[in-house]
C-alpha cells in the first residue's frame, strides 16, 4: 500500500509541478488482477482500485500498516463499479454490481473479494475506505436509487447531475460519504463556483474521459490556486483547507468522496469566484 502524507497549505505554496502531483495525484488505480490502495494521513483515506480479469482479487494489504487482523476489523468501505459487471462478496453474500452501481460495506466485514462476470468487460471497482469504529449494514444503492439532483447549465458550461450514494440521508456510514456527479455532453465546469469544507478531506476520481482528453483539475487555497492536470481513471487528493473543482477538454464523470467531522453532504464553505487567485 503506497503511503501519502497530510499537507500544510504554507507548504504545498512552495510546490512544483512535480512535487504537486506526487503528493496529490494518483495515475494508477487499475491493473488487472490486482489491487492498488492509497493511504493518505488526510483523514486516513484510503484510495483504490481492484481490476479482477482472470481471478478473484482479495480486499487485504500489509495489515501491519493498519494494526489489524483484516481490512475493515476498524474501517468501512465504499465500492463504485466503472467497468463491466461484476461481483463483490462479502463474507460468503455476492452482491452483483453493474456500471455506476454502489456498495457499501460496514465495519467488521471480514472477507471482501471482487470478480468480473466477463473476462472480455472488466469490472473495475474504484474504493474508497474510511476508518469506523460502529459498523453499519452492508447496502448497494443503483443510480435509480440514489438520491440525485440537477445542478448548473449549459451557459455555464456546467450542467450536471449529481447521486449521492452513501450521506447523512442516504446509505449510513460511520464517516464516509460517496457519491458521483456525471457532467452533460458540451459542459466541462465541475464544482465551480468552488468551495471547502474544512471539516472534510475529498478524493476525486475523474472517468469516462476519452484517452486524449484532459481535465485540469483545480487545488489550494482560494487565494493560492494550483493545477493537477487528469487523464481518464485517475484520482486526486484534496486536503480539507483546499479547494476542488476542475475543467475539462470534454464532459466526464466523476466519484466524490469525503471523511471527517460530519456526513452532511450540503456543509460546504462557498467561494466565490471573485475570490479566486
Ligand atoms: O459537481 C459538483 O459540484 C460536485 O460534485 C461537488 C462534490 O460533490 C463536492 O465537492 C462535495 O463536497
Ligand atoms: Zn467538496
Amino acid at each position: 500500500m503506497e503511503r501519502r502524507y497530510a499537507s500544510h497549505p504554507q507548504e504545498v505554496k512552495q510546490f512544483d509541478t512535480e512535487r504537486l502531483r506526487k503528493e496529490f495525484h494518483i495515475p494508477v488505480l487499475f491493473v488487472p488482477d490486482e489491487l492498488k490502495l492509497v493511504l493518505t494521513h488526510e483523514d486516513r483515506m484510503i484510495i483504490g482500485g481492484a481490476q479482477p480479469v482472470t481471478q478473484e482479487v482479495q480486499l487485504t494489504t500489509d495489515l501491519k500498516e493498519l494494526g489489524v487482523t483484516y481490512f475493515l476489523e476498524r474501517r468501512e468501505l465504499g465500492v463504485i463499479n466503472v467497468g463491466g459487471a461484476g461481483t463483490v462478496t462479502v463474507d460468503g453474500t455476492s452482491y452483483d454490481l453493474g456500471t455506476k452501481e454502489c456498495l457499501y460495506v460496514g465495519q467488521g466485514s471480514k472477507e471482501v473479494s471482487f470478480k468480473s462476470n466477463d473476462s472480455a468487460e472488466p469490472a473495475k471497482f474504484y474504493l474508497n475506505s474510511a476508518p469506523a469504529h460502529l459498523s453499519y449494514p452492508t447496502a448497494k444503492t443503483t443510480l435509480a436509487e440514489a438520491d440525485s439532483s440537477a445542478l448548473g447549465d449549459i451557459k455555464n458550461s456546467n450542467e450536471r447531475t449529481i447521486y449521492r450514494f452513501i450521506h447523512a440521508d442516504g446509505v449510513q456510514s460511520a464517516q464516509l460519504v460517496m457519491g458521483m456527479t456525471e457532467l452533460k455532453p458540451g459542459n466541462m465546469w465541475n464544482t465551480m463556483p468552488a468551495h471547502i469544507h474544512p471539516r472534510r478531506m475529498e478524493a476525486y476520481f475523474y472517468f469516462g474521459l476519452p484517452e486524449d482528453a484532459a481535465v485540469f483539475h483545480l487545488m489550494g487555497e482560494p487565494d493560492e490556486t494550483r493545477h493537477i492536470v487528469m487523464s481518464n481513471e485517475q484520482a486526486v487528493i484534496s486536503p480539507s483547507w483546499s479547494i476542488h473543482s476542475g475543467v475539462g477538454t470534454s464532459n466526464y464523470t466523476f466519484i466524490w468522496s469525503m471523511a471527517g467531522d460530519n456526513k452532511r453532504y450540503d456543509d460546504m464553505d462557498p467561494v466565490s469566484i471573485k475570490e479566486l487567485q
